[in-house]
């Protein structure tokens, strides 16, 4: 008979939207070092993409439900390990090296650190071997001051990984480090372009120590603990937080009362789904004018497009505020089954009607109401029936 099995050693990879995340862990996971690895990604939408980028074989990422890890999705965080657990000790999955949990980049990490180092059950079998924070060096320093998510994220850190440098502007870089230092003094700070970021060792951080932190981490903790405790009496999910948060689906509302809104009531998440190839110019002139005219309020913006050019070959676009990256033409759909154009946003101060009519205008659906293609174009800032 075997012996208790080994504890698993947790990795916690998190960053704004849209910071890098999932391209860093494509990289580490071609590290054979980090073959037997588990992936858990959590995704803020309701049409998931996710998985679908994540290049490691399928049997090996868990996607956790529609919902945000440090709110709704943290029983299911729980729940996961603890069936990955039972699987390995019945033998059924071959014994893990590793669990990386790649969080939503609004996730509030205080309660995601929590749910590992706090759950009695989880702290038995696993320990938190640390925390990877990517932050971006075009949007970073800008996103760390509006968003206290990105704070958080880049203060609980064992080490930060820059992303992005080669599409910095020059000062960008210094001045974000600049930045990082003085709200985690101590975590290296790691060229997301260097070897080291592709590197099993990135993940190898040592036993999670929240006292090598500025000291507002330890307090972050104990009120995770406080609330979480909380939680086990009265289920009250509140933490002080606006309940208002909801997602919008297909023009239809969903309020999630338990979706804890941590992430500013004027934040939304909201997904289109078209069933037909698109015209690359209409493709184009959406995407240039989502872009020049409201870049800043698209805080992420992913999409898997079938375009009429080549509908076997999806093309998949990334947007992250105004930066647009160089649109990735796949060899193939990831599932054939599913060819339809699925694009996820994630807005603050931009409604989704407003963002559904300029998609209707540019793909030709035809509304009475609704200005054509051209007038859009020429004037992107009036549409009829919005008011800003
Ligand atoms: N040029 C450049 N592009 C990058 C780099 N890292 C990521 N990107 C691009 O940035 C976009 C977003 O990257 P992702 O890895 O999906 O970001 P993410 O943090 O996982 O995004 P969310 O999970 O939505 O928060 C993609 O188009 C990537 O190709 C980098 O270091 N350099």
């Amino acid at each position: 008979m075997n012996g208790p099995l080994p504890v698993v050693p947790v990795s916690i990879l998190t960053g704004f939207l849209g910071a890098g995340k999932t391209t860093l862990l494509n990289r580490l996971l071609k590290d054979p070092e980090l073959a037997d690895t588990a992936v858990i990604i959590n995704e803020f939408g309701d049409v998931a993409i996710d998985h679908l980028l994540v290049e490691a074989s399928s049997d090996g990422v868990i996607e956790l439900s529609d919902g945000c890890l440090c709110c709704t999705v943290r029983g299911e965080l729980v729940d996961t390990l603890a069936d990955l657990m039972d699987r390995m000790q019945t033998g059924r999955i071959r014994p893990l090296k590793r669990v990386v949990i790649e969080t939503t980049g609004l996730a509030d990490p205080a309660p995601v650190l929590q749910s590992v180092l706090g759950n009695p059950v989880v702290a038995q079998n696993y320990r938190l071997d640390g925390v990877v924070t990517v932050v971006d060096a075009v949007n970073g320093a800008q996103t760390i001051t509006s968003h206290v998510e990105a704070m958080k994220q880049v203060a609980v850190a064992d080490r930060l990984v820059i992303s992005k440098a080669g599409l910095a502007r020059d000062g960008q870089v210094d001045r974000l480090m600049a930045v990082l230092r003085e709200l985690n003094p101590r975590a290296p700070i790691v060229d997301g372009d260097g070897d080291a970021a592709g590197r099993a060792e990135l993940f190898a951080c040592g036993l999670y120590d929240a006292t090598t932190k500025v000291a507002d981490v330890g307090r972050w903790l104990q009120d995770e603990a406080e609330a979480g405790h909380d939680h086990d009496h009265d289920h009250g999910h509140d933490h002080g937080h606006d309940h208002d948060h909801c997602h919008e689906d297909h023009g239809h509302r969903r309020h999630h009362h338990h979706d804890v809104n941590r992430h500013g009531s004027d934040i939304r998440s909201f997904s289109i789904v078209h069933e037909r190839p698109i015209e690359p110019m209409a493709l184009e002139m959406f995407i240039d004018l989502l872009r020049s005219a409201h870049g800043e309020k698209l805080l992420r913006m992913k999409a898997i497009v079938s375009v009429a050019d080549d509908p076997e070959r999806p093309v998949v676009l990334h947007g992250v505020q105004s930066v647009f990256h160089t649109p990735e033409r796949l060899a193939a759909w990831p599932d054939p089954a599913d060819r339809r154009t699925r694009m996820v946003m994630i807005t603050k101060g931009l409604q989704e009607a407003f963002v559904r009519d300029l998609f209707d205008a540019f793909t030709g659906k035809p509304r009475v109401d609704q200005a054509d293609a051209q007038a859009l174009a020429d004037n992107p800032l009036v549409v009829p029936g919005m008011r800003f």
